[in-house]
């Protein structure tokens, strides 16, 4: 799953044939042309937001529930770094992704959902697969980091918005806008979900001009090449947290 079109292209080439979808969603099937490791890989680019991501995920898994059933649901993109954690480039796999936006502010601070009484506002990555991610990438010798990937309505344009977010998520790598809705969507139809993304700003005050997005997509670019035929075709990985024997497969982070 990605917002716009340019990190679809980044995150899936070579051959592909579109598949189109309730709703006037149209996904990019890439069918390997040899038997082997390689996965099949549906890229379907859904729009940004939370809200646009979850509609899009959940029409992609909806159909393949009659069709053929996903193992996995990725989001990726690029994304807002949080310093000195995530520099510029750098490849941020989630290990958990979380809605830093959705709860009440109150006279005493920020209160979230869970806090209120109601709903969930985290969902905790398998840990085999954030760990698979994260050797896959080092083998490679890709700058990554394993980290919270937050996902907010609204891009972060001040310091004490960052400040405020990063004193909140201590674990906080990057933010970015489409996360969270992914994973409901994925968490309705119990598929495993990842995060992946490429730094291509800092969090912090807005600097459009500073923003490095062809880098960023280029390293998307690198680390899906990698990730597609090591994590995402290992289907014993894939196999382990649909069954539930991944002791790390549930849990809500704080
Ligand atoms: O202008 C372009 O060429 C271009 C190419 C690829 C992507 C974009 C986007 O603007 C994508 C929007 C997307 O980016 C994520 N994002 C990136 N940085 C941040 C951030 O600091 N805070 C929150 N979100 C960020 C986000 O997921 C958006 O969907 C443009």
């Amino acid at each position: 799953m990605t917002a716009v079109a340019a990190e679809a292209d980044s995150v899936a080439t070579g051959p592909a044939v579109d598949v189109p979808l309730p709703g006037g969603f149209t996904l990019r099937r890439h069918v390997p042309a040899t038997a082997g490791r390689a996965p099949v890989v549906d890229v379907l680019v859904g729009g940004v937001g939370p809200a646009a991501a979850a509609v899009a995920t959940a029409t992609a898994l909806a159909h393949a529930t009659t069709h053929r059933p996903y193992g996995l649901v990725v989001s990726a993109g690029i994304a807002g770094g949080f310093r000195p954690l995530a520099p510029l480039g750098t490849v941020v796999v989630a290990d958990a992704v979380v809605q830093a936006d959705l709860g009440a502010r109150t006279a005493d601070g920020y209160l979230a959902v869970e806090e209120l009484g109601f709903g969930r506002s985290a969902h905790r990555v398998p840990e085999g697969l954030t760990r698979a991610a994260a050797e896959a990438l080092a083998h490679d010798g890709q700058p990554h980091v394993v980290g919270t990937v937050l996902t907010v309505s609204t891009v972060t344009g001040t310091a004490d918005r960052a400040a405020e977010l990063a004193e909140r998520h201590p674990g906080a790598a990057a933010e970015a806008m489409e996360g969270f809705g992914v994973a409901e969507a994925a968490a309705a139809y119990g598929v495993p979900v990842m995060e992946v993304r490429a730094v291509s700003n800092a969090v912090g005050p807005r600097d459009r001009a500073a923003w490095r997005i062809p880098e960023a997509l280029d390293a998307l670019r690198r680390a899906f090449g990698l990730l597609t035929h090591t994590v995402f075709a290992d289907s014993a990985v894939v196999d382990t947290v649909l069954a539930g024997t991944d002791p790390d497969s549930e849990g809500i982070p704080q």
